[in-house]
């Protein structure tokens, strides 16, 4: 059993941790951080759970594990990653601070880099491209959400060198937001539709570029500090008025003649025996990937117009999230990848 712990327990994505965590066979849950609710019982920031243990202190929940899961807002990762490490615990960071190198993360997050020196050291956790890379790794930078749409969505297309651009349009729940989420109110949600970060503003653009810019230099399995092509992406995303999902649908400016069969092609093969990525005959929902690690894919070729479209479809808070950091957790203990982790979802 391994010694696991949480801080950020009672924000969304710790939430998904403590949910997918408890059903792990390997994992002994020590430790759950919060600052509001520390001392009391994790049903003071949960009415689903139904569990005796407390909300500790970071430092003490720190002590206590072996691997801990970083679930905080942006810009304090790279405070804590350091101490967790220098005492030797291994580290999966599910906020932006080692996913990009450091000059370019102060510009698109505002936030001065507190540790430079550990971007070189952290693996991107993207399993699906990154798998072997993840399995040594003492830091995994988790991927954004809606990067992990994109980048999956794009890559097969990557990955022959066909990808030269691409208008992605992304649609989310709230719970992307985080629990104390700005302008979440339901008031302000329900019937609602609005695009928001939308002009080439919004910090997962850099990630989406330098993953599938990574992959058009270097392949299908990309080094996450190796060489990376120049691509430019535009990224609009949207709040629509439900908890969970993401559906992102990206036009892909491609070079060479597609039609429908080359691209299912491109698609089965780059994609094959891959546990959590379905190929769909048909367009992806997102409530069909509610609460499972999926993601749900299309590649359609638009005759009239000779476009190619990618659709993707899954869970923010689960493959976009936690459950793909339990993924990189497995990977980086040597358990199946796929152990612990649902590949079905709810419905209705
Ligand atoms: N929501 C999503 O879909 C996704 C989120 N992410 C990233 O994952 C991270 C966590 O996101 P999410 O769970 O949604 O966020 P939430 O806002 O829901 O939770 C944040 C957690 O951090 C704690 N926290 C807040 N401020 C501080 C502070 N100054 N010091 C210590 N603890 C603090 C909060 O608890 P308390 O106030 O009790 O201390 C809470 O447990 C973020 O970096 C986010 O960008 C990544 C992918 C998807
Ligand atoms: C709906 C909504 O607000 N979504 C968030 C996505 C959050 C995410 O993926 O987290 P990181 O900040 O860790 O990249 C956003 O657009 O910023």
């Amino acid at each position: 059993m391994v010694r696991v712990g949480i801080l950020g327990a009672s924000g969304y994505g710790g939430a998904e941790l403590i949910r997918l965590l408890k059903g792990h066979p390997e994992v002994e849950l020590v430790g759950f951080s919060s600052r509001k609710h520390v001392g009391k019982p994790l049903e003071a920031a949960w009415p689903q759970l139904w569990d005796g243990a407390l909300f500790a202190p970071q430092e003490e929940v720190l002590e206590r594990a072996e691997v801990v899961f970083l679930a905080l807002p942006n810009g304090l990762s790279m405070e804590i990653a350091p101490l967790a490490l220098r005492e030797g615990k291994r580290v999966v960071d599910l906020s932006g601070d080692f996913r990009l190198p450091p000059e370019v993360y102060e510009a698109w997050y505002g936030i001065p880099h507190k540790s430079p020196e550990l971007y070189e050291e952290a693996v991107y956790g993207l399993p699906e491209l990154h798998r072997e890379e993840v399995r040594g790794a003492r830091l995994v930078a988790n991927p954004g959400c809606y990067v992990t749409a994109a980048t999956l969505a794009l890559a097969p297309l990557a990955a022959v060198g066909a990808l030269k651009g691409g208008f992605l349009v992304g649609l989310s729940g709230v719970s992307g937001a985080g629990r104390e989420g700005e302008g979440t109110f339901f008031a302000e949600v329900n019937e609602n539709l609005k695009p928001y970060r939308a002009g080439g503003t919004h910090r997962h653009i850099p990630e989406m570029e330098a993953n599938l810019g990574r992959v058009l230099a270097q392949g299908r399995w990309p080094r996450t500090h190796g060489p990376r092509a120049e691509l430019r992406l535009s990224f609009t995303p949207h709040l629509v008025p439900m908890t969970r999902g993401i559906l992102l649908t990206a036009e892909a400016e491609v070079e060479g003649h597609w039609d429908q069969a080359r691209l299912e092609g491109l698609y089965l093969e780059f994609y094959q025996g891959e546990p959590f990525v379905r190929l769909l005959s048909d367009l992806p929902q997102t409530k069909a990937t509610y609460a499972s690690n999926r993601v749900d894919l299309r590649p359609l070729y638009e005759a009239r117009t000779g476009r190619v479209l990618v659709f993707a479809a899954l869970d923010n808070l689960v493959k976009g999230m936690a459950g793909q950091a339990v993924q990189n957790l497995n990977l980086m203990l040597g358990l199946p990848e796929d152990l612990a982790l649902p590949k079905e979802g709810l419905w209705p």
